[in-house]
This record gives C-alpha cells, sequence and structure tokens, in this order.
C-alpha cells in the first residue's frame, strides 16, 4: 500500500519547527560549541570509512528532535519500506522506483509490483560482466582487426552525467589501454570534437538512452555512424561497433543496432538513477567489471544503512533533514555540493540533475501547489578553485548557502604537500563560515599590525565576517569505488528523504517536457526562409533575425 500523503505544514512537528526557528534564528553556531564540549561527538556519524561532522550547523537536541518529529509525522518509515518494496510509487508515471535492486548485492529477490526482478538484473550484469572483460582484454576486435582502445558514450541528462561523473571520479582505476569519451550536447561541435580524437577502427559507440527517442542523443548517434560508415562502408560493421544501453528494444532495432549487442534496463529505473544499470557499461569497460561491482557494493552498503538505521543515525535522513530546516525555515534558496577531490569535479553538476529534476516540482501529490518551498538549486564546483570564485558570496553575501564539503584524508596523487595543503583549505572554510571574524577582532589584527585607527576605521566594516554560515562536512578515507557508491547511494536517499517530506514526486520530470515540445514545432520553421508569425513578437522576431543572420548571401 502507498505511504499516505501529508501535507508537512499540517504537522505538529512543522508548526513547532516555525515557532523554534523564529527563536533560534539568531542562534549563533559558534556559541553552541563553547556550551557543549561534546558537541562535536554528538552531532557526527559514521558509517564505514565515511564521516559525517554537522556539527556546524544551527541546530540543538531540539531542533533535532523536532525534525526527527517532521520525518516520523511524514511517514518516511513508510515511504522508504514502498520503495525498497517496490511499489509504484512514481504514481504520475505508474512504475515502482527500484534502483536500489540494482545493486541489490544480498542474493534475495527484489519485487516491482509482484515480480522478482533480480534475475533480469543479475542476467545484465552478466552480460555487461562478460562485455567489459572482452573490450579491456582485447579480445573483442573492431572490423579491421584491432583492439578497442576508445568508448564513446552517447547520451544526455542520466544517461551520460552518471558515467562521466563516476568515469572522472575513479580515473586512478582507469585500466590503462582504455579511453573513455562522453556526447551529450546536441550542437554539433561535441561530436566533431569528439571523433577528431578517435579512430573508427578501435572505437566503440555506446548508445545510451533509455528512451531511445531522446532527439540530442539520436542526432548524435547517426553522425557517429555516418563517420564511422565513412570508413568502415560496410553496414554490417556497424555490429562491431556500436552497442546500445535502453529500455527499448524496438528503436533499438530501427536505429540499426542488433539487439545482441543491446544491454537492457527497465522503465523502473529512472534516468538519474540509472548508472548502476546498464547505462554503466562506460563505467564498468574503463575501471573493469569488479570496480563496477565494488561501486554497486557501496551503494548497497548505504542502502542498507538507510533501511535499517533509526533515523537519529541515518546519515541520509539527517542530511535531508537539514537541508528542509534550511530550505524551508531559512529561506535558503541554494545549496552547495563542494569536494575537495579533483577528481569529483563533475560530482555537484551530477546531483544537479539528480536533485533539480527530482525535487524541483511545485505540485503536491494530490495534485495541488504546495504552500511551502520544495527543491533547492544545486551547485558546486571542486575546492579550492570555488574559494577563488564564488566564496566571497558564501561568506559576506546577503544569501544563507548551507553547503557540503567533501574530501578524502588519503590522495591518489601525493606529490609534495598537495593534499595537506587541500585539506588546510577544506578545515579551514568550514571554520572561517561558521566563527567568521568580529568587529573587535578585525580591529585587533590592525592594531597588531601597526595601524591607526584614522587609518583603519573606514576599512572595518567589510573585514567583518558574520559567520554562522552552517556546512556539514564529509571526510572518507579515500574515495574508491565503493566509496563513491555509498557517496552517490547517501546523496540519492537524502534527496528522496526531502521529496518524501515536500510530499512531492521526486521520480517523475514534466517540466523538461514543455520545452522539447514547442522546440519539435519549431525545428520545421527553421527549416525553411519564410517569415515566422505564429508566436509572440519575441520569439518571431528572434527566429526571422536568426534566418536572415544565418544567410550569408543577405
Ligand atoms: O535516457 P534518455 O531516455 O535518452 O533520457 C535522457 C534524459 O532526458 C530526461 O528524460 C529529461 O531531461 C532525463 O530524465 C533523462 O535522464
Amino acid at each position: 500500500m502507498a505511504f499516505p500523503k501529508v501535507n508537512p505544514t499540517q504537522t505538529n512537528a512543522w508548526k513547532q519547527l516555525t515557532v523554534h526557528a523564529e527563536q533560534t534564528r539568531d542562534r549563533q553556531i559558534k556559541d553552541l560549541f563553547a556550551q557543549d564540549a561534546d558537541r562535536f561527538k554528538k552531532f557526527s556519524l559514521t558509517f564505514e570509512d565515511i564521516l559525517l561532522d554537522y556539527s556546524k550547523n544551527n541546530i540543538s537536541d531540539q531542533t533535532k528532535s523536532l525534525l526527527l518529529q517532521l520525518a516520523e509525522e511524514s511517514q518516511l518509515k513508510q515511504a522508504i519500506e514502498a520503495m525498497f518494496g517496490g511499489e509504484a510509487i512514481n504514481a504520475t508515471e505508474g512504475r515502482s522506483v527500484l534502483h536500489t535492486a540494482l545493486r541489490n548485492r544480498s542474493g534475495k529477490p527484489v519485487y516491482s509490483e509482484g515480480k522478482d526482478v533480480m534475475l533480469d538484473v543479475n542476467g545484465v550484469l552478466a552480460q555487461m560482466e562478460k562485455f567489459s572483460n572482452q573490450i579491456i582484454s582485447g579480445e573483442w576486435k573492431g572490423y579491421t582487426g584491432k583492439a578497442i582502445t576508445d568508448i564513446v558514450n552517447i547520451g544526455i541528462g542520466g544517461s551520460d552525467l552518471g558515467p562521466v561523473m563516476v568515469t572522472e571520479a575513479l580515473k586512478p582505476y582507469w585500466k590503462s589501454n582504455m579511453s573513455v569519451h562522453f556526447v551529450s550536447n546536441v550542437d554539433g561541435t561535441h561530436i566533431v570534437e569528439t571523433l577528431k580524437k578517435v579512430n573508427p577502427e578501435t572505437t566503440l559507440f555506446m548508445i545510451a538512452s533509455k528512451t531511445f527517442t531522446t532527439q540530442e542523443t539520436m542526432a548524435n548517434a547517426h553522425s557517429a555512424r555516418n563517420w564511422f560508415l565513412t570508413s568502415a562502408k560496410d553496414e554490417s560493421l556497424v555490429a562491431k561497433h556500436f552497442v546500445a544501453l535502453s529500455t527499448n528494444a524496438k528503436e533499438v532495432q530501427k536505429f540499426g543496432i542488433d539487439t545482441a549487442n543491446m544491454f537492457g534496463f527497465w522503465d523502473w529505473v529512472g534516468g538519474r538513477y540509472s548508472l548502476w544499470s546498464a547505462i554503466g557499461l562506460s563505467i564498468a569497460c574503463t575501471i573493469g567489471f569488479d570496480n563496477f561491482k565494488a561501486l554497486l557494493e557501496g551503494a548497497y552498503a548505504m542502502d542498507q544503512h538507510f533501511q535499517t538505521t533509526p533515523f537519529a543515525e541515518n546519515i541520509p535522513v539527517t542530511l535531508g533533514l537539514l537541508g528542509v530546516w534550511y530550505n524551508n525555515f531559512f529561506d535558503a534558496q541554494s545549496h552547495a555540493i563542494l569536494p575537495y577531490d579533483q577528481y569529483m569535479h563533475r560530482f555537484a553538476a551530477y546531483f544537479q540533475q539528480g536533485d533539480m529534476e527530482s525535487n524541483g516540482k511545485y505540485v503536491d501529490r494530490n495534485g495541488t501547489p504546495v504552500t511551502y518551498s520544495t527543491g533547492p538549486v544545486i551547485w558546486g564546483e571542486p575546492g579550492t578553485n570555488g574559494q577563488h570564485a564564488f566564496y566571497q558570496l558564501i561568506h559576506q553575501g546577503t544569501k544563507l548557502i548551507p553547503c557540503d564539503f567533501i574530501a578524502p584524508a588519503i590522495t591518489h596523487n601525493a606529490i609534495g604537500n598537495h593534499h595537506t595543503l587541500l585539506m588546510s583549505n577544506f578545515f579551514a572554510q568550514t571554520e572561517a563560515l561558521m566563527k567568521g571574524k568580529t568587529e573587535a577582532e578585525v580591529r585587533d589584527e590592525f592594531i597588531k599590525a601597526g595601524k591607526s585607527e584614522t587609518e583603519f576605521a573606514p576599512l572595518v566594516p567589510f573585514k567583518v565576517f558574520q559567520g554562522n554560515r552552517p556546512t556539514n562536512s564529509i571526510l572518507v578515507k579515500r574515495i574508491t569505488p565503493y566509496t563513491l557508491g555509498s557517496l552517490i547511494a547517501m546523496y540519492e536517499h537524502k534527496i528522496f528523504v526531502q521529496g518524501v517530506i515536500w510530499n512531492i514526486y521526486s521520480f517523475d520530470q514534466w517540466g523538461v517536457e514543455l520545452g522539447k515540445q514547442l522546440a519539435s514545432k519549431i525545428l520545421p520553421e527553421l527549416e525553411t526562409e519564410e517569415e515566422v508569425t505564429s508566436h509572440d513578437s519575441s520569439t518571431n522576431g528572434l527566429i526571422n533575425a536568426f534566418k536572415s543572420m544565418r544567410n550569408i548571401s543577405k
């Protein structure tokens, strides 16, 4: 049975949190530390090699217990059971949500609306294992008998961002004879620039698309096929160089890929949750199947933690509730993800889709517009680059931006003292954001530097930091396939927790449809030279200006 639809604002916890937020708005996090020597111990959690320190937040025991009460009143427990139990919780698409089944390493069945899906899941994993071994060992040959050296994954959104993020994050695990490239944008530049780097004799194209109808992906796939055939000349050779990762066998066949070269998945895998499925084939062929399996295992371990750990010690639940606290009671509009690990440079971009496509909804599960704020804007860049770009606003701007700082204790590249330098910044930033710098401290600094009152007085206000900016620190031992799997699953479940509390459907994405519909209406209009009059004056004006600009003879 589906979990109940609870309007969060009608819960007792929400009402109490509203009052509590008013009373604690000006509370200083640094004072909370001064009052409690055990604060770090109290507000940090460990899971295997992951430490979450959430003590640098504007929370007390009372805040935590009210947030936990909100989770209870929102029926989060039932919602978690409904998801893992394969209920059709993606109601607007009539589907269950079972990316967790893709990494179920328990050997136990998982049911999607009554049917065990594990036979199919394990079947595709076996197919991926065999294939990735053939590619990496060089046993799979291209049309001139040479081994594959380059993989080009053609996909967009969830069929691109996950594989890009994971292959980048796990670069130290790449097999030495293999390179991977990603083409997503329909802008011809993306495919053209990629094709310049590869050789048709040694390149394998993975056409990654759940639906196999996505305009961008199909356009890129056709261009890649034409480019390949210019060299190979013979259509039958496509089989050696093109595979499909999809749920849609009919469209795969229509494109000309033999279904023997198709790696399937199912409609209960959301695009933005699909890197664990056949969509992860580019990952498996780059880091090897053993490492891909470790990624799944790390995610499975986090799934277990999420499913079985009491909410008070549950990492995704804690992160989700903290996000709700700032989003709904402090008007925070965005949330920054800041990995202090260069390899994780696409992590924030990955969760931009993961979070914003999931929780960017203004209609609740009853079909009624919500009266409260839902998903935040997710953004971020790796430290320390972000420090020299946008941290100014986080430290001294007018907006509250809760941040997650993520860093490994052990680097994959121990060169000089780089990692110690990096980590000193990691620790300093969260301390600075929390403590700030008072006027008295600023004045004291000037005085110690020998400056006179008349010299420094005008500068004082600019050098004050209010502090009290909340952060989570996520410290991991090392970024391994296993730990990365756990971290990704951690954020996936955080998103789920928030979607449940906001009473929205986190697993559909109707908001991307309107633009697609209008683009397909405009496309034929761009293919003629006729003046366009069917739109508003701005759109007409722009289209007509474009037509005249592109016409070089005019
Ligand atoms: O895998 P497909 O079907 O090509 O879809 C790609 C992406 O398009 C979307 O449907 C909408 O942007 C995403 O949810 C999805 O990840």
